[in-house]
């Protein structure tokens, strides 16, 4: 690519990345979601688009014929339509690897807050009902110890499988097609993980944890049946997208009492609908989508967006490049 490249950047950055690309390129930002005239005007010279949290489907990319490349600032890829990016040849970078530990305390906190009732309790005591001591039926779950069954065995999931086993001593099972190699790939969690088939990770664990990506093999993959496979009981956790999940059978399961309670990150539509019965069931702990939402990863995240933006307009190869090919 030559010199100087229109970039439309679809979401705010920080002064100092946005910076960097203004002294290299010419730089036109639009926030699709505040200002779409503007983001539609940009379209048809952008070379290169930055941003994330919005979906840049088909039609887009027909508005966009002189597009080269998309920085994502997320590492999740599915706001964008993949086998159309490869197609038309458009390359896509994202952000893997700089958010696993902060995805992972997040993950973290939801367990915790639904095991201990942490969020009710709170509740509880701010509303000055906090009046004798606290009997049986506040009491929570152990987190310590108790198994955890992942769904999604990948960056993220790792890190979360290492606060679990090596910080709470508890038996980690994980589903993969295949075996993951512990030694090789993941050598802290040796001897603290062990592969299952689905229905027997459902059937062993007290916490389902799903940490997968959004793909046409994991819309709607935890459904009713696998709910009815999950310990009584068990606690389910989601920190990878909302569409995996059937949200009307997680409704369900709660409400039938084979699920102790949920913590979800994330919904089938973001925000949370004021609608939804996820909003306010009691034992469900909602947060908004803040998986990745502390100042350094945040900052680490647009940085290492910006990096890959320039790297590929430099006609270098960028440090985190998706491959649309597999998708
Ligand atoms: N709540 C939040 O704020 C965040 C959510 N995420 C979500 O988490 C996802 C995972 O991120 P990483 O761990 O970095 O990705 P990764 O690519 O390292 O791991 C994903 C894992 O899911 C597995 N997987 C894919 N399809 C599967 C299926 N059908 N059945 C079983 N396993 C399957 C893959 O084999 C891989 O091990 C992202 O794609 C994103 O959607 C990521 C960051 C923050
Ligand atoms: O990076 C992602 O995919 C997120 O969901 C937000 O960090």
């Amino acid at each position: 690519m030559s010199t100087r490249q229109n970039i439309l950047v679809f979401r705010e950055l920080p002064a100092d990345q946005l910076a960097r690309l203004q002294a290299a390129h010419s730089v036109t930002v639009a926030d699709p979601k505040t200002d779409r005239a503007a983001f539609d005007a940009a379209l048809p010279l952008a070379q290169a688009l930055i941003g994330s949290s919005f979906p840049i489907d088909a039609a887009v990319l027909e508005r966009a014929p002189a597009l080269k490349v998309i920085s994502s600032v997320s590492v999740g890829v599915d706001n964008y339509a993949l086998a159309e990016l490869h197609r038309r040849g458009i390359l896509l970078c994202h952000t893997p690897g700089v958010l696993d530990e902060t995805v992972a305390d997040t993950v973290f906190a939801l367990l915790m807050a639904t095991s201990r009732r942490v969020v009710e309790l709170s509740n509880l005591v701010r509303e000055g009902r906090w009046t004798r001591n606290i009997g049986e039926e506040f009491f929570g779950f152990d987190v310590h110890g108790k198994t955890l069954g992942l769904l999604g065995f990948g960056r993220i999931g790792q890190a979360i499988a290492r606060r679990a086993a090596l910080g709470f001593g508890m038996p980690v099972r994980y589903h993969t097609r295949r075996p993951v190699d512990l030694a090789v790939q993941a050598p802290a969690l040796l001897g603290h993980a062990e592969h299952r088939t689905l229905d027997a990770l459902l059937a062993e664990s007290d916490f389902v944890v799903a940490m997968l990506p959004l793909s046409d093999s994991t819309r709607g993959l935890i459904d009713a049946r696998l709910f009815s496979r999950m310990k009584p009981g068990a606690i389910f956790i989601n920190g990878g997208r909302g569409a995996t999940v059937d949200e009307a059978a997680l409704l369900a399961a709660l409400d039938s009492g084979q699920l102790r309670a949920a913590g979800l990150d994330v919904f089938a539509k973001e925000p949370l609908p004021g609608e939804s019965p996820l909003r306010t069931h009691p034992r469900v702990t909602p947060l908004p989508h803040i998986g990745s939402a502390t100042h350094e990863t945040r900052y680490a995240m647009n940085r290492l967006a910006v990096d890959n933006l320039l790297a590929a307009l430099a006609g270098q190869r960028p440090a985190a490049v998706y491959d649309t090919a597999a998708a």
